[in-house]
């Protein structure tokens, strides 16, 4: 606790006490305020995100998905608030980040295993550190394409294996993930899907996932965080409880039919709201 006494902010002390989330809580988001040209998107946001689970988050268009994973994960300034990760703050914990759009987010001139193992580089790895880490990434993840080539050579799903490998080479312990499947076929998303799955069971890391598609994102949860429409507020967080590794099984059991099924009419409500 000592911890986030010392952490939170004078300004936020003095207007809100700090709440913990419950027991088995990772990062909690306090009076989260943020507006874009004036327009409220989030107000006093309030939220917690279980450890070592998968959170996928769902919701309206626009509603803000993106713009919460994104301040969470310290890319964009809040107004005001207080996001905490077990207590510690942004600095104090190693996070990972999978953008939507992995054509951007490699950098161009580096050849894949370079990419992988550049932030191996800026925590100070030596080189044979980064060469085995990037050696047992690539063996985690059942790699058979040249990490020598750019990533300009590679397929858009060899990329974004590309960019989840550099996400986790520090073994962050949290990792963001936004819209990770958007751009790529049916089959890499498959891929791409059940390996992430993969290396949340071996890891058993904090997952936050932004989907777009409700099926997959009951089919990675363990809890579907559904957001309403902005202000945005935690519509309802829906448990999704059932064992790993999830499979072509799981999408045909009457449990994961009805959980999407309520879902879907929580998302209903709030888009006609
Ligand atoms: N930099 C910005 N400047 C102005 N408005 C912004 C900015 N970034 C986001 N917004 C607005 O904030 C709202 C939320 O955007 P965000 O991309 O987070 O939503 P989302 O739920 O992820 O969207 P989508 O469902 O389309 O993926 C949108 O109305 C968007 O136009």
């Amino acid at each position: 606790m000592d911890a986030i006494v010392q952490d939170r902010p004078p300004k936020f002390q003095e207007t809100k006490g700090f709440q913990p989330g419950p027991l088995g809580t990772h990062i909690t988001v306090r009076g989260l305020n943020k507006s874009f040209a004036g327009q409220p998107l989030y107000q006093d946001f309030e939220l917690n995100i279980p450890k070592g689970k998968i959170t996928c988050v769902f919701g309206p268009n626009g509603c803000g998905k993106s713009t919460l994973i994104n301040m969470i994960a310290g890319l964009i300034p809040l107004d005001s608030g207080l996001v905490l990760f077990d207590g510690k703050t942004l600095k104090q914990t190693r996070i990972g980040y999978v953008f939507q759009n992995y054509r951007d987010a490699l950098f161009p001139w580096m050849k894949s295993r370079s990419n992988i193992a550049y932030p191996l580089k800026l925590a100070g790895y030596d080189k044979a550190a980064q060469e085995a880490r990037v050696n047992e990434l690539t063996e985690t993840f059942g790699i058979s394409f040249d990490l020598d080539r750019y990533p300009y050579e590679l397929s858009g799903g060899q990329q974004q294996l590309v960019s989840i490998m550099r996400a986790l080479a520090p073994h962050p312990e949290v990792l963001f993930l936004d819209e990770p499947f958007s751009a790529l076929d049916y089959e890499m998303t498959l891929t791409i899907r059940d390996t992430l799955q993969r290396i949340f069971m071996n890891t058993g890391l904090t997952m936050v996932v932004v989907s777009h598609d409700l099926e997959e994102a009951v089919y990675l949860a363990d809890e579907i965080l559904l957001l309403t429409k902005r202000p945005t507020r935690v519509a309802e967080l829906v448990p999704f409880e059932t064992e790993r590794p999830r499979d072509a099984q799981t999408l045909a059991s009457e449990y994961f039919v009805q959980t999407k099924m309520r879902s879907l009419e929580i998302f209903q409500r709030e888009v006609r709201r």
